[in-house]
């Protein structure tokens, strides 16, 4: 199979000193519009507003908005504040702040701020890489898989989490085709993992959320690798909207379900899925595709943008640390004491 899957995949989250360059998805994929943060109530609004969206990339910003909060002279309690209720349900987010927050409260320097951020950035991708060769190795060779959402380049630092398993999984010739479902109602899928596959070469068919059951039932992919916003002491995974219904026809028909996502997603002060808040945005994202309504006026809509998968829908949890089988919580425990 002659793919491009290149292993420099795109950084939608850049760092230019005073300024943090973000590659706006809302635009994707007709347009690759950049435009640049200067303050922190910028990446605040950014991540609001999902230009810059996935569970490690927003933690990566809010990281970059401590920095730019630092360097402008803000008030730092407030911008850090201000950048955590940003989003509720990835725990990336509460987890790049509280480590940017150390080192405020140790007295840390702009400059030293910057080093963290940039090593937050780091240490996602190098999790990012790790993660694909570890979830691609439980892939028999010659496989047809699918995705949720976007877990890509574009939601994490670069080469991305259960889109990284299926890039590694791809050169390694483990895989041979992808699915990608297109994630109503915001396309996650149609408009930005379709971008980043059609554009490493990988063999991909979109498909609309509801085939994904029929999809299964014909036998044609053997595993479901999803991402996760966060991943509870039990290993119940709050995922977008959509994957709890995946995890159930998985499991009727006899296909594995992976969760892929470093262990900045893992939340152990939270005991189960229960626990974990589910953002729920605005109505107009649910009735109205690409800004044109769809749907007659003074209808109302109830748009939760996550879900949760229990643990014991899920065959495998892939994390830099390893790979959980059968996740429980003692397992999560010995993993992440
Ligand atoms: C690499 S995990 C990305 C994760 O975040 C997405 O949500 P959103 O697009 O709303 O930020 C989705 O849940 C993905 O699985």
């Amino acid at each position: 199979m002659n793919t491009t899957a290149s292993h420099d995949t795109i950084r939608a989250v850049q760092w230019h000193g005073d300024r943090l360059r973000l590659l706006d998805q809302r635009r994707l994929p007709a347009e690759e519009i950049w435009f640049d943060s200067t303050t922190s109530g910028d990446v605040t609004q950014a991540i609001r507003d999902l230009a810059v969206r996935g569970a490690p990339a927003i933690g990566i910003a809010a990281a970059w908005g401590v920095v730019l909060a630092a360097k402008t002279g803000e008030d730092l309690p407030a911008a850090m504040a201000t950048l955590r209720a940003a989003r509720p349900t990835a725990v990336n987010l509460m987890w790049a702040l509280d480590r940017m927050k150390a080192r405020v409260d140790s007295g840390a320097d702009a400059a030293a701020l910057e080093a963290e951020a940039q090593a937050i950035q780091d240490e996602d991708l190098a999790a990012n890489r790790h993660m694909g060769e570890l979830g691609a190795a439980l892939i028999a060779p010659g496989s047809h898989v699918m995705t949720h959402c976007n877990t890509g380049s574009l939601a994490t630092a670069g080469y991305g989490t259960a889109l990284g398993v299926i890039r590694a999984g791809v050169e390694a010739g483990r895989i041979e085709q992808v699915f990608a479902g297109e994630t109503r109602p915001w396309q996650q899928g149609a408009r930005l993992t379709m971008w980043e596959l059609v554009r490493d070469g990988i063999p991909a068919r979109l498909i609309a959320d509801s085939a994904a059951s029929h999809l299964m039932k014909d036998g044609k992919v053997t595993w479901v690798i999803v991402g996760a916003d966060r991943i509870a002491a039990n290993g119940d995974t709050a995922n977008k909207i959509g994957t709890y219904q995946l995890a159930i026809a998985a499991r009727h028909h006899g296909v594995k379900f992976m969760v892929v996502a470093p262990s900045t997603t893992v939340d152990m002060a939270t005991a189960s899925g229960d626990d974990i808040e589910i953002e729920l945005r605005d109505a107009t994202e649910l009735l109205s595709v690409s800004g044109t309504r769809t749907v007659i006026e003074g209808a109302e809509a109830w748009n939760p943008v996550f879900d949760v998968t229990p643990a014991e829908l899920i065959d495998a949890i892939v994390t830099e640390r390893g790979v959980i089988l059968k996740p429980d919580e003692v397992q999560m425990r010995s993993m992440f004491p």
